[in-house]
């Protein structure tokens, strides 16, 4: 009898696996400029980025080659002069579940290598509306969410860094005001990677999206309810932090106690979170090159990656 093997576009490794494929690479961090990447709450360690992530910046300096070397085939075809085409990665991935210290620590790695040593990171808050518009829309509380954001501006701007422009700018948001900042513009001069990190980066469009043009994507996946109660905690955490900012928009969280802390926690993330998680995030998971995927004490101990 033919056995019958199972096929997918994945291969899935555990960490014990993937970890081999660093191939003798050294480590180019130390635990103090870790420290300074971490967000608050992520408990990520030297060994980790050891195994986890320098096989994937080993992963993808070999694309960037290969990408290089397919664009040049275009160029020829076309009979043109074009500028070298930056790389650009999509992180996306759950509010709460750390993608903005898996964005800091792969821009650090990444421009460690002296064939793209430069590295530039933007998160797609810079392009949610602002604060009057979300109101005026009706949109206060589907903060996060696809209509939440100026996704035009957003496939404008990477775009623009994509066909070489040699300046191109995007808006920048503030945790502590809540709304962008009016003025300021988050500058980019021709990387040679771009790291685009959101929510909903993988998000497919009616015609173009930002999605279309990343060369490589990376989805940080927990369990819903691990990533629930790291909201929680980091909520509660927070009041110590940014709450305590009067500046902030959520100061007056910041003399809650515990526990009525931990109840407006749960409401944020029952309301707002968990439906954009379930309802659009999870969806886009299929589509990313690569899934981390994280246990309930945030270590990553699996590692997805699309292989065809
Ligand atoms: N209300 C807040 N005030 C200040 N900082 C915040 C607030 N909410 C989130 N942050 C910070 O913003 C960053 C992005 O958070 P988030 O969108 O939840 O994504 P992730 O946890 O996946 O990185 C994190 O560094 C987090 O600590
Ligand atoms: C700013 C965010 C929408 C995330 O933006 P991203 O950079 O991922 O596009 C999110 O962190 C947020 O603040 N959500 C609002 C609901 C809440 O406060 O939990």
């Amino acid at each position: 009898m033919t056995r019958v093997r199972e096929l997918s576009p994945y291969v899935e490794l555990h960490r014990e696996q993937w970890r081999e494929l660093r191939n003798a690479m050294p480590l180019p961090l130390t635990e103090d400029e870790l420290v300074a990447l971490r967000g608050l709450g992520e408990p990520v360690d030297l060994a980790e980025v050891a195994d986890v992530y320098l096989p994937l910046s080993r992963l993808i300096n070999l694309q960037v080659a290969a990408r290089q070397r397919l664009h040049e085939t275009t160029t020829t075809f076309l009979g043109e002069e074009r500028p070298k085409v930056p790389f650009v990665i999509g992180i996306a991935g759950s509010v709460a579940v750390g993608k903005s210290t898996t964005s800091r620590i792969l821009r650090a790695l990444l421009a460690r290598w002296p064939d793209h040593p430069s590295v530039d990171l933007v998160t797609t808050d810079g392009f949610l509306h602002p604060k009057a518009e979300l109101v005026r829309r009706g949109l206060m509380h589907r903060k996060g969410f696809p209509e939440s954001y100026d996704r035009r501006a957003l496939l404008r701007f990477v775009t623009e860094v994509k066909s070489g422009e040699p300046v191109a700018s995007a808006p920048v948001y503030s945790h502590v005001a809540y709304d962008i900042v009016p003025g300021e513009r988050q500058v980019v001069r021709q990387p040679d990677i771009l790291l685009v990190e959101g929510l909903n980066v993988l998000q497919p469009g009616p015609s173009l999206a930002v999605s279309d043009l990343f060369d490589f994507s990376i989805y940080v996946d927990a369990h819903t309810d691990h990533i629930a109660r790291w909201y929680v905690d980091r909520f509660l955490a927070l009041r110590g932090t940014a709450f305590a900012d009067p500046e902030s928009h959520f100061h007056h969280f910041s003399q809650l106690s515990d526990e009525e802390a931990r109840a407006e926690a749960h409401h944020l993330w029952k309301t707002i979170n968990e439906p954009n998680l379930v309802d659009n995030i999870l969806p886009t998971r299929p589509r990313a090159t690569l899934v981390l995927r994280k246990d309930a004490d945030h270590a990553i101990n699996r590692v997805r990656l699309r292989k065809l």
